[in-house]
């Protein structure tokens, strides 16, 4: 067991971290042993996973955690103080009940969250923090109010188009960084993004509409996620770019939201939030 997992800091909040042989589920149990700030009290798995029952630290590589791998949601969450979420919408929604419950912070970075889903997740912020954002990074989120600046700054003349390339596994389209960053741009011109989105485009779709937004998505290889914000106007081109090369920027990110919110009341955050932008 590695010494920062051994019970010599109690205090440190126990976090459980759902979806540990995911991309980001790996990323996170590394970095919770690896740092001192939190304590690893469960790891979860979908049942029928070959990682259930095997200890979480060595399955992703690093020193055994005495931890583990479950899909005892319920039991897991009881001896927690957070629970950090990189996994699908419908699992997602488990967990914010059962978050609730134990009144631990729910950290969700999950993507692909339909109207009803949020629906869901504002419900269950009643009795618990939840801290959600489509991207985690810092670079992200600064990009965020600056893609608010620009379109607020930029007349209708000037067209929004948000591309983003990803992972050939990446399930969800536009992105979850995609739509925070269309939301942004729409906020700017004093709009939601439901007002101003533009449906995918295939076809003769006739001419752009003016003042809407646009989206595309590029899947392929081992992209771990690159934006681009692009105003077009007549005759020049602004682009606002991030590029992340690593997961352990989101990771880290939810790290940091999750003790951030040990001592906040129920309540939907975001990263804006956490980060004070
Ligand atoms: N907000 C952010 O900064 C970021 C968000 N994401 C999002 O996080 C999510 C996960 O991304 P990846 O790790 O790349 O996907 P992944 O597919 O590698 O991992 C998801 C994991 O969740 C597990 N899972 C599914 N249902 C479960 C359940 N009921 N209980 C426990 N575990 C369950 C799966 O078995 C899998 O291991 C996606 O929605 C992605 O878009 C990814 C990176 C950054
Ligand atoms: O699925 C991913 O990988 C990522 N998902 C998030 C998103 O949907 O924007 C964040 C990041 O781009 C990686």
């Amino acid at each position: 067991m590695s010494d920062l997992q051994s019970s010599d800091m109690p205090q440190r909040p126990g976090v459980v971290i759902a979806g540990a042989s995911g991309r980001m589920g790996q990323m996170l149990i590394r970095l919770v042993l690896e740092e001192g700030g939190l304590r690893l009290v469960g790891a979860l798995e979908r049942p029928g996973h070959l990682w259930i029952g095997r200890d979480a630290g060595a399955c992703v590589g690093a020193p055994e955690a005495g931890v583990p791998v479950t899909d005892d949601a319920v039991t897991a969450i009881a001896q927690a103080q957070a629970v950090i979420d990189f996994t699908a919408p419908e699992a997602t929604l488990a967990l914010a009940e059962l978050t609730a419950q134990a009144r631990a912070v729910h950290v969700i970075g999950t993507t692909g969250l339909d109207e009803t889903h949020l629906a869901a997740l504002k419900a269950a912020a009643r009795h618990a923090p939840i801290i959600r954002a489509g991207n985690m990074s810092l670079g992200v989120n600064l990009l965020v109010g600056l893609t608010r600046r620009v379109a607020a700054a930029l007349g209708e003349d000037w067209d929004i188009e948000v591309v983003e390339a990803h992972h050939r596994h990446k399930v969800d389209a536009p992105s979850g960084t995609a739509l925070m960053l269309g939301e942004a741009a729409a906020e700017g011109r004093g709009a939601t993004l439901a007002d101003l989105r533009t449906p995918a485009r295939e076809g003769i779709t006739g001419a752009r509409q003016a003042g809407s937004i646009g989206f595309s998505a590029i899947r392929g290889g081992d992209v771990v996620g690159e934006h681009d914000v692009i105003f077009a106007g007549a005759g020049e081109r602004i682009v606002l770019r991030h590029l992340a090369t690593d997961r352990a920027i989101f990771a880290r990110g939810a790290l940091r939201a999750a003790l951030w919110g040990q001592d906040k009341g129920p309540g939907e955050y975001d990263m804006a939030d956490v980060l004070g932008l």
